[in-house]
């Protein structure tokens, strides 16, 4: 079994034990359900950094990325530092997040917030505008063409954003559809953990551009952005090359400043 299925497999009976100690009527009645969501997609937009920063503790690929900060420090920081929105990993098992992790950055930032989760089942995207989080990720290795098109109907219904996950062509096509306002790239191969740039350059051309094309993964450095832009991509989503340090905040910020000058 590749480490997706393997992913997925554990997500599947995570979801079915999380319904039954917190039902569907429970979570629709979390305060935050209220809460009018802000749209990434508006704001990579208008921006001309089109950083989405990640907080991440570890990875699949990577044993320890950060385990000793804070995560509300870790959001403030990346908001000062100007970045479009964050992006929060809830799996625990393979990425070390959580859904307190969500809804404490919630609390102390306004920035749109991404939910990175491996969703299988509508239940997590209630789950994802309970906790606070304004965008859904849908990875299209792991869905049908039908579950993309159900669960961003959820989503749009519920007022959040939905970033859809793509590594190849094939997972592109199966996938274009109106309810999606943002076409991520993975530049790694979830099954095999390869990087490349390339991934993203290529797929570029087949992106329709109604959507805001995300590049993801893998990205270090001033030039990888100024490259991609060329490409057409307003947002880049990343992570390690922040939370590798032990100040994220002030690295992301160095990061945007050389970016606009
Ligand atoms: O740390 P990086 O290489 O900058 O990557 C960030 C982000 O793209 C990556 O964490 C990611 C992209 N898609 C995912 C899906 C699930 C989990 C994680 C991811």
């Amino acid at each position: 079994m590749n480490i997706l299925d393997k992913i997925v497999a554990d997500k599947r009976k995570e979801v079915d034990l999380k319904k039954k100690l917190i039902t569907l009527p429970q979570l629709e009645s979390a305060l935050l359900m209220e809460r009018t969501s802000v749209s990434l997609a508006a704001v990579l937009r208008k921006s001309n950094s089109g950083i989405i920063a990640e907080h991440k503790r570890r990875s699949p690929s990577k044993s320890v990325i950060n385990q000793s900060l804070n995560v509300q420090n870790v959001v403030k920081g990346y908001a000062e530092a100007g970045v479009c929105g964050m992006s929060v990993l809830t799996d625990g098992k393979y990425f070390g997040g959580s859904l307190d992790d969500l809804v404490l950055a919630r609390a102390a930032v306004n920035n749109p917030l991404l939910r990175k989760e491996f969703i299988i089942d509508e239940y997590q995207i209630v789950e994802a505008k309970a906790y606070g989080a304004d965008v859904i990720l849908l990875i299209a290795a792991i869905l049908t063409r039908e579950e993309i098109k159900a669960y961003s109907e959820l989503a749009k219904s519920l007022g959040l954003d939905v970033l859809l996950e793509v590594h190849n062509e094939e997972e592109l096509e199966k996938s274009l559809m109106p309810n999606l306002d943002m076409l991520g790239v993975n530049n790694r191969n979830l099954k095999t953990f390869k990087v490349s740039l390339e991934t993203s350059k290529t797929l570029s051309q087949l992106i329709p551009d109604e959507f805001v094309k995300v590049s993801e993964s893998g990205i270090s450095s001033i030039e990888a952005i100024r490259d991609l832009k060329e490409y057409g991509y307003q947002g880049f989503l990343i992570g390690e090359n922040f939370m590798k340090t032990d100040n994220p905040g002030a690295s992301a910020k160095a990061f945007i400043n050389e970016l606009e000058n």
